[in-house]
């Protein structure tokens, strides 16, 4: 673990550590940098929040470290509320603030569960005519897949349990914690 964090004692055990994450961020930049060195007008880089704030933003900066040049844009969607499971139906919290056709985009998110929220969001914007779209995810449960979506750049596949930090929430709390972990089950029993 790392050197002791405020949630640690609700934590069951840690499947991602923090130098994990930092060390396949760094990875996934120099490929999504490589495979995007010939474009002329940067990338945009499409966070979906809340759940991918943490991880947008060490990406974004492992990119920084490399080119192209990326804008940042933030959508917030949730389909999660408060309980565990999806509930299927994925909720525009904040659109997109400007126009992406044209743009090569990449959608940067925490985690490809079931796969409900991205698949919603690759059909939204394929309407809003982006030149391209492809998705960079820090994590993805291939157990838990009901929709399966093309995800081109992918950090860690996990086993189907729910996961909590770096920016991953139950109940919107956890999200502070630099690594991943997975809940005791007395804390989804408190009231
Ligand atoms: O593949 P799926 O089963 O759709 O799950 C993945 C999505 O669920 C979470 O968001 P959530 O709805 O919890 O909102 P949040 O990011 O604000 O926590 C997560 O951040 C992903 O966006
Ligand atoms: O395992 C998870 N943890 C937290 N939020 C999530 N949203 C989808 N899957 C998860
Ligand atoms: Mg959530």
């Amino acid at each position: 673990m790392t050197d002791g964090c405020w949630y640690d004692a609700d934590i069951d055990r840690v499947i991602i550590t923090e130098a994990q994450i930092r060390e396949k961020t760094a990875e996934l930049a120099k490929q999504v940098s490589a495979d995007y060195a010939s474009v002329e007008d940067g990338l945009l880089l499409v966070c979906v929040l809340k759940g991918a704030v943490m991880f947008m933003a060490d990406f974004a900066r492992a990119l920084g470290r490399h080119g192209p040049a990326a804008e940042l844009e933030f959508m917030a969607v949730s389909s999660y509320g408060q309980g565990t499971t999806s509930s299927g139906v994925v909720r525009i919290l904040k659109d997109l603030d400007r126009d992406i056709a044209g743009r090569h985009v990449i959608v940067v998110e925490d985690i490809v569960d079931s796969g409900l929220t991205l698949s919603w969001l690759l059909r939204y914007l394929a309407s809003r005519k982006a030149t391209s779209v492809e998705v960079v995810t820090l994590l993805r449960k291939p157990e838990a897949v009901k929709v399966s979506i093309p995800v081109k750049y992918v950090g860690f596949d996990i086993p189907n349990e729910f996961v909590v930090g770096y920016g991953l929430d139950f109940a919107e709390r956890y999200r502070e914690l630099p690594y991943v972990g997975v809940l005791k089950p007395e804390v989804y029993a408190r009231p």
